[in-house]
């Protein structure tokens, strides 16, 4: 189990949001670039990586699959299951010129097994939480480490109660 406090707020993110925030994300990345290669962290990096590959140009993209929220807000040990393939690691080494991209860095246990394999690339996150912050190069929202963010591809419409309660 992680040692970080159990989230209690939210912050939903639509499509649009998502989009919007990737976008500006990409701004600066094009700013800290060239990059030749990107890395996605699967599954929540490949949402924001396709959308970084649109803009940067970049034609070559591999995957990381990584998971260890096995649980709804319960992280559990980090499983591997599919390391960075070798047109990455033989011809771009420690990772130079290669974008690593994730939807989030929360506690940071992800993104410090990522930067272990690539030491030299460039780590970007959409959302950050104070705990991974260190880790990441460039992100565009921070939110406190006691925020879940819902994602919308995790979500879909439904009612919410009104604040006050009592009402005809
Ligand atoms: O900084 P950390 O505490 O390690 O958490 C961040 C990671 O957790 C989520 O992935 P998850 O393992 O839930 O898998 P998924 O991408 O398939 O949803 C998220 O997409 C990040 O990759
Ligand atoms: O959907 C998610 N929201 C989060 O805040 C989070 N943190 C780690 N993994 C996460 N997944
Ligand atoms: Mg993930």
């Amino acid at each position: 189990m992680s040692d970080a406090p159990r989230p209690d707020k939210v912050f939903p993110v639509s499509w649009d949001q998502f989009h919007r925030d990737t976008r500006a994300l990409t701004w600066r990345l094009h700013e800290a670039g060239p990059f030749e290669a990107i890395v996605c962290i699967t599954r929540g990096g490949l949402v924001p990586a396709a959308i970084v590959a649109r803009e940067l140009n970049v034609r070559i993209i591999e995957t990381v699959c990584i998971a260890s929220y096995h649980d709804y807000k319960n992280q559990g040990d980090i499983k591997v299951m599919k390391g960075v393939g070798p047109e990455i690691t033989s011809m771009r080494g420690q990772g130079k010129g290669v974008l690593i991209v994730d939807d989030l860095v929360d506690t940071g246990k992800t993104a410090r097994v990522v930067r272990e394999i690539l030491p030299a690339a460039h780590f970007a996150t959409v959302y950050a939480k104070p705990m991974g912050r260190p880790l990441v190069d460039t992100f565009i929202t921070e939110v406190s480490q006691d925020t879940w963010i819902y994602f919308p591809w995790d979500t879909g419409l439904s009612y919410v109660p009104p604040i006050r309660a009592g009402g005809d």
